[in-house]
């Protein structure tokens, strides 16, 4: 398969069952999209709407009741380090160094282990942690734990990056900081990302497309194209694009009812952005 094509996500007619006998109930119902591959994607949605559920299926952890899931064309079974993962939290090794945390991907395929330190370094001087390498993950503060987390996940070269609120635990200056460092490696390495956040500014400022999903069970019930110029400033939020449409996203995640059907659009803001075109998915 040419390079071109690396990272495709594409997902139809996903249904997901979650809990046992009685407490079984529809997590996810009736989900249907692709990803282009190098797309930034976001999802927003209710909390308890099923973001961590479709992530967890498509990461391989979850098993679908029905539909496809695949990457690239391959039907995904079981997790694989083609497709990366971060969390809220980090998963690193306290008794680790940086560096030998970042290089352990490479160490898991045998990969010499000056090969695997030189890799593990270039990554961290991506994510700006050159002159870390020594220190212990406890010695870092949330963003460099992130940081290295993010370098971890990228010596695998995965096709695709899952990221699950992964700067939901930071205070407000350093989560800005790290969405334009994400942007950064991002432009640089072109994996594709579907990226999971409660904070629709957050979404708008990194996002090619924002993809909403209704309350439980989880569907998807709006697609916003954004075509704010790249690379993002930093002011960006301010515009009255911007506020346009962070509104229209507020509206749209406050006002759906308890059953996932979503409030009429004839009642939002109406959309006639030159930087986003709004389409209707499964209304
Ligand atoms: N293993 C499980 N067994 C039973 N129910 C589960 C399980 N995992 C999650 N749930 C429930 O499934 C629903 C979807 O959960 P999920 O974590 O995917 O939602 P979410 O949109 O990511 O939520 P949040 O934004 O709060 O993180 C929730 O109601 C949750 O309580």
């Amino acid at each position: 398969m040419s390079d071109a094509l690396q990272g495709q996500i594409d997902i139809q007619q996903l249904h997901i069952h979650l809990g046992q006998g009685d407490q079984r109930f529809e997590a996810l119902q009736d989900v249907s999209f692709t990803i282009k591959p190098g797309e930034f994607v976001c999802i927003i949605g209710p909390s308890g709407c099923g973001k961590s559920t479709l992530l967890g299926a498509l990461a391989g952890h979850l098993q679908p009741s029905q539909g496809r899931l695949h990457v690239d064309g391959k039907a995904i079974t079981t997790p694989h380090p083609d497709r990366g993962l971060v969390f809220q939290h980090h998963t690193l090794f306290p008794w680790k160094k940086v560096l030998e945390n970042v290089a352990f991907g490479l160490k898991m395929k045998g990969i010499p282990r000056e090969k695997r330190l030189d890799e593990a370094r270039k990554l961290l001087s991506l994510v700006g942690l050159a002159g870390f390498e020594n220190s212990y993950p406890a010695a870092l503060s949330g963003g460099m734990q992130q940081r290295v987390e993010i370098a971890r996940v990228l010596i695998n070269h995965p096709k695709v990056l899952l990221m699950d609120e992964p700067f939901g635990a930071l205070d407000a200056q350093t989560r800005l900081m790290m969405q334009e460092l994400l942007l950064d490696v991002w432009t640089r390495i072109r994996t594709t990302v579907l990226f999971i956040t409660h904070d629709i500014d957050e979404a708008l400022f990194l996002a090619d497309r924002i993809l909403v999903m209704s309350p439980r069970p989880g569907r998807i019930i709006e697609e916003l194209v954004l075509n704010f110029e790249r690379p993002r400033r930093t002011d960006l939020v301010t515009t009255p694009e911007f506020m346009q449409l962070k509104r229209h996203c507020l509206h749209l995640l406050r006002h759906q009812h308890g059953d996932g059907a979503p409030v009429e659009l004839e009642r939002l803001t109406p959309l006639n952005s030159k930087n986003s075109r709004n389409i209707r998915f499964a209304v």
